[in-house]
């Protein structure tokens, strides 16, 4: 704990701003509300006199605001965590920070779920599952389904396995170790579903990602061939040995990649009612499909 003052905090917090212009300056207020529990919503009440505790010194905050500067870290990887839907995720650089658009699959998962009592039970698999964000939140939102989460990193199943205890959720997830739908022999023929964000960015496109993304977030989590489509061309032609009849698969796929991704499918007789869906800024970024044994 530090005391201070709400004028102190106020003054470092517009040095350490100029420090650098480039950088949004709501990066800083995250890790100052994040890591130091400033309360910046009360700012407009306070007195510049009033006292404050800090969980830890500014200088600790001016540390990692450094590491944003020089190294170009993400923040959530500096605070060690990062909000998604309703919940604080751990989150370390052996994972993908997860983004705001895959907070929609969840959204179509449930959707699909919800016109039939039956699609809500049974083995749902949550397909290279990272931080474990769509598995825990998965198994949150269908408290009768069971979630497979494989993941071909174990330090990624690591952090995940924590997030998903801190929910309250060992016991609903199972956790697997291996390239995407090889650990999950046992259950050929019988999942309700397959959800996965798998990587799809094109190898020459990797190359030219913003530093904070491609020096820092895992690349097999990224990264997936010359053309973006390694992953989830296999996860299209893998998927049919594992789902049941009339079970769901559901993707997400790069902006660019709806056409390409709804053409894998629709070679593989046994897909149908193959469906793009797209983000809230109108983009075309997930697939859905039912595939009849
Ligand atoms: C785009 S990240 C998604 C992470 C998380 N599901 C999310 O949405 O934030 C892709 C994940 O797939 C995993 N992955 C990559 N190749 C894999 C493979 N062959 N089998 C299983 N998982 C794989 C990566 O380790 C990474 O965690």
């Amino acid at each position: 704990m530090a005391t201070t003052t709400w004028q102190a905090v106020l003054t470092w917090r517009s040095h350490q701003q100029q420090l650098a212009p480039d950088i949004d300056r709501q990066e800083l207020d995250w890790l100052l509300r994040e890591v130091a529990g400033v309360p910046l919503e009360r700012q407009r009440w306070a007195a510049p006199g009033d006292r404050l505790e800090l969980r830890c010194p500014l200088a600790a905050i001016a540390d990692l605001w450094q590491q944003r500067i020089r190294q170009r870290c993400p923040v959530q990887y500096l605070a060690g965590h990062a909000p998604w839907r309703d919940l604080e995720l751990q989150v370390s650089p052996a994972v993908l920070i997860p983004r705001p658009e895959t907070e929609l699959i969840i959204d179509l998962a449930i959707a699909w779920s919800q016109a039939e009592p039956a699609r809500q039970t049974g083995f749902w698999a949550d397909l290279g599952t990272g931080s474990g964000a769509i598995a825990i939140a998965l198994a949150r939102a269908l408290p009768q389904i069971t979630v497979l989460a494989v993941d071909v990193s174990a330090e990624a199943l690591a952090i995940a396995r924590n997030n998903a205890a801190r929910y309250g959720l060992s016991d609903r997830i199972r956790w697997y170790q291996g390239s995407w739908l090889v650990p999950l022999a046992d259950y050929r023929g019988q999942l309700q579903a397959i959800i996965s964000n798998p990587p799809y960015i094109p190898t020459q496109e990797w190359q030219a990602l913003e530093p904070e993304v491609r020096d820092h977030e895992p690349r097999q989590a990224l990264e997936s061939g010359p053309d973006g489509l390694e992953a989830l061309r296999h996860l299209a032609q893998a998927a049919p040995d594992y789902l049941r009849s009339l079970g769901l698969w559901l993707c997400e796929h790069m902006a660019g990649q709806s056409t390409a991704v709804t053409a894998l499918l629709a070679a593989i007789p046994g897909y149908s009612e193959i469906q793009s869906h797209r983000d809230l800024a109108g983009r075309d970024r997930f697939v859905s499909a039912s595939w009849s044994a």
